[in-house]
């Protein structure tokens, strides 16, 4: 069975359509990411996956159940963090857990169980009694994962996990997602618009303007850029470009950090190129770096929208007004 499947699943708010006939599916234990840039439409497609939002048109099923005729049994199997912290910063790390834990009837023998092994999973359990207040934000989501897992349910949706959270904490994190998910054996589906966040998953969804433009895994997604990427500096690219137009018929882009040219194999071609650029170039061209990458998802994301993905972040105040309004709205 799929732990997800999205049918043609759509929202709109007045004129203008959020989300549009997007389907998809994920497997039971697979890591799911939803890559796009800002008011792609990923905060809305989770929240209709998490029933706090409801479909304009379109269905999907979550653990089995319908998000709209069993709403309360998709929750039951779902753990939610969400970028804006919920927890009760009087309470301490344990009296958080036991509050969830309270929330959905998990035993009080089971519960003492799990919560000291999650609190040690994600190194937290020296914290165990300490007021949430003092923490940093770093432990504040940590604690936020251990909580979404504690009814152990089928899947976890994280939306932009590690928002506002320093590049050191951010990687923390990730160890600890991965950590929860081998360890548990939970289906994870998150959001990002973070490049190498999603590079974590089994399969991306991208997502630009409410619709999936491409869903694959993060390999066969860079294989639409058909091959390697070569970067050369030289003392005149300019006449580089002409050069490699010229000689070896391809198609260069000059850019600010030099000329770029695809190539399906490019360990193969960077010894004609440098042939061709420091042979025959009349006066001689000066190659001064040649480097060779495999294409990057941003590549991707260029390729299929002609656009960068940018990194314009909203205000946690106004994520809390958002999702307060949709809460309400149900
Ligand atoms: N309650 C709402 N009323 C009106 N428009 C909304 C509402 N919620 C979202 N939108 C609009 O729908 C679009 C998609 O928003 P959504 O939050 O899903 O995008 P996103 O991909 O999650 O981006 P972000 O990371 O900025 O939240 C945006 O243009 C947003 O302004």
């Amino acid at each position: 069975m799929n732990a997800i499947e999205a049918e043609r699943l759509t929202r709109r708010f007045g004129d203008f359509t959020a989300v549009r006939e997007v389907s998809f599916e994920v497997r039971e234990g697979e890591l799911f990411a939803f890559l796009g840039p800002n008011g792609a439409g990923k905060t809305t497609t989770i929240n209709m996956l998490c029933t706090l939002l409801r479909p304009t048109a379109g269905t999907a099923r979550v653990g089995g159940h319908d998000i709209v005729r069993e709403p309360h049994a998709v929750r039951r199997r779902i753990g939610l963090v969400f970028q804006d912290p919920s927890l009760d910063d009087r309470l301490t790390a344990w009296q958080n857990l036991a509050f969830h834990a309270m929330l959905y009837d998990v035993p009080r023998r089971v519960f003492e169980e799990r919560a000291k092994r999650l609190l040690e999973l994600v190194d937290l359990q020296d914290h165990a009694h300490q007021e949430v207040r003092t923490f940093s934000g770093g432990m504040k989501r940590r604690l936020e994962l251990a909580r979404g897992l504690l009814h152990q349910p089928k899947v976890l949706f994280l939306d932009e996990p590690t928002l506002g959270l320093d590049p050191q904490t951010r990687r923390h994190i990730w160890d600890y997602i991965l950590r929860l998910r081998d360890t548990e054996g939970t289906t994870v589906f998150f959001t990002t618009h973070y490049m190498d966040e999603a590079e974590r998953a089994d399969r991306i969804a991208i997502i630009d303007h409410g619709r999936i433009i491409a869903l694959d895994t993060p390999d066969n997604l860079k294989a639409m850029i058909g091959g390697d990427v070569i970067l050369v500096r030289t003392s005149d690219d300019a006449r580089a470009v002409e050069r490699l137009r010229e000689a070896l018929g391809l198609d260069p882009r000059p850019t600010a950090e030099g000329v770029l040219v695809e190539a399906p194999r490019g360990d193969q071609l960077i010894p004609r190129l440098l042939g061709v650029l420091q042979n025959g170039a009349e006066p001689p061209l000066i190659v001064h770096s040649i480097s060779l990458r495999r294409p990057s998802l941003e590549d991707v994301f260029i390729k299929l929208t002609g656009r960068a993905i940018r990194d314009e972040e909203a205000s946690p105040l106004e994520r809390m007004r958002l999702s307060r309004r949709l809460w309400d709205r149900r």
